[in-house]
């Protein structure tokens, strides 16, 4: 093996052309890691936050210690949180993996396995756990490492191209429409930012929840795609609009039973108007530091509940790689491009001009 591999550096805070195309030592694993040879890794949103700034600092559970002042991230950087590929190094203390094993990866590793929410399945909200393409480097390299206690096998139908996914775009919509807004047959469901990456498979999954789903996208060409994906009404609609006549006319003056809101300060209170009396909404996007004006009346008088949904956990990632391996769910990918082209795709993301993900094959 060659001890230098291909990655893409990002070299401080900035626009796409902070990421460019470089060479790494091929990092060693430590007694808790596994290398992965990378197959595929998708371009989440977050990689854009974290690439201009938004996002700067180290996650709190970097070191493990709470209460350390937590760090500005260090460069080069290597993004890359959806990552999918096949085993090529194991540290002495894994267990249950095997060199050649196909892996996808959840987008943080370190969970302690003691803490009162790893021990109650809620391991996202565990203090050790760090970020992978944040903390550490991530997937826009050949070569990646990754933790035991991230990891699920991958189902030898699904390519790497649509396991890389299966964690944040299909696992956290599993947890959002199944776990969080409970959505049952027959119900209606809006959801926002419905033609990204989150929102092409939270359609499907409402879809195959039995659902009515209205879709809102900016575009007539994503509407098409997103009727292809099983949303029964597109609203095509310009940023910022207040779309929620519309919701209530397609709902027979009821306005919807949940909304899955993927996209935050920009949708959510044209969100809580389009609701059903006790209509059940689930944030998933927006991690910024943008705010709304929210009139409690109209939580209260509509007997509404707000609910957050937080990060897939290992069985989000599980349960995606099945409906993937059983064609349940179909995993949108927008274009397949080398690691020299990630800054392109990362440009062509914030023109909004992206229908599901733009994975990189390295
Ligand atoms: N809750 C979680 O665990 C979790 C996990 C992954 C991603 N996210 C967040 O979910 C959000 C979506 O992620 P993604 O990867 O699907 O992103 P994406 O870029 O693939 O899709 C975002 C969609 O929102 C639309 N959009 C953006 N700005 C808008 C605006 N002002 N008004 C209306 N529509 C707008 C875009 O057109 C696009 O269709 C991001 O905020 C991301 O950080 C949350
Ligand atoms: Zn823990």
């Amino acid at each position: 093996m060659n001890d230098t591999m291909q990655a893409v550096l990002m070299s401080g805070f900035g626009g796409p052309d902070v990421l460019r195309p470089g060479r790494l030592p091929i990092p060693r694993p430590g007694p808790d890691d596994i290398l992965l040879k990378v197959g595929a890794c998708g371009i989440d949103r977050k990689d854009l936050l974290i690439r201009n700034g938004t996002i700067r600092k180290r996650s709190a559970g970097y070191r493990g210690a709470a209460g350390d002042a937590r760090d500005d991230l260090s460069f080069p950087l290597v993004l890359g949180t959806e990552i999918a590929g096949t085993v090529a190094g194991i540290g002495a203390n894994v267990r249950g993996v095997r060199l050649g094993d196909r892996l996808a990866s959840l987008p943080r590793r370190g969970h302690c396995g003691l803490c009162m929410y790893c021990r109650t399945g809620r391991s996202e909200s565990c203090a050790s756990a760090y970020f992978i393409g944040q903390d550490v480097n991530g997937g826009y390299a050949e070569y990646v490492l990754l933790g035991a206690d991230s990891v699920w096998p991958v189902p030898d139908n699904v390519e790497f191209a649509a396991a890389c996914m299966a964690a944040a775009a299909i696992g956290t919509m599993v947890r959002a429409v199944r776990d969080v807004a409970r959505v049952t047959m027959g119900e209606s469901v809006l959801i926002t930012g419905a033609s990204g990456g989150l929102g092409v498979h939270g359609v499907q999954l409402a879809r195959l929840a039995g659902a009515f789903v209205i879709a809102v996208a900016s575009s007539e060409s994503k509407a098409a795609l997103l009727r292809e994906l099983g949303a029964d009404e597109v609203i095509v609609s310009g940023h910022g609009e207040d779309w929620s006549g519309r919701v209530i006319a397609l709902t027979g003056g009821r306005g919807a039973d949940v909304g899955i809101d993927i996209v935050g300060v920009a949708t959510l209170k044209t969100v809580l108007r389009s609701m059903a009396l006790y209509g059940r909404v689930a944030t998933v996007g927006e991690v910024g530091s943008g705010s709304i004006d929210l009139r409690p009346a109209i939580v209260l008088l509509r007997r509404l509940q707000i609910l957050s949904s937080y990060a897939p956990g290992m069985e989000h990632l599980a349960t995606a790689l099945d409906l993937l391996s059983r064609g349940r769910v179909r995993a949108v990918i927008d274009d397949r491009l080398p690691l020299a082209q990630a800054a392109a795709a990362h440009a062509r993301m914030e023109a909004g001009d992206v229908n599901g993900r733009i994975v990189l094959e390295p």
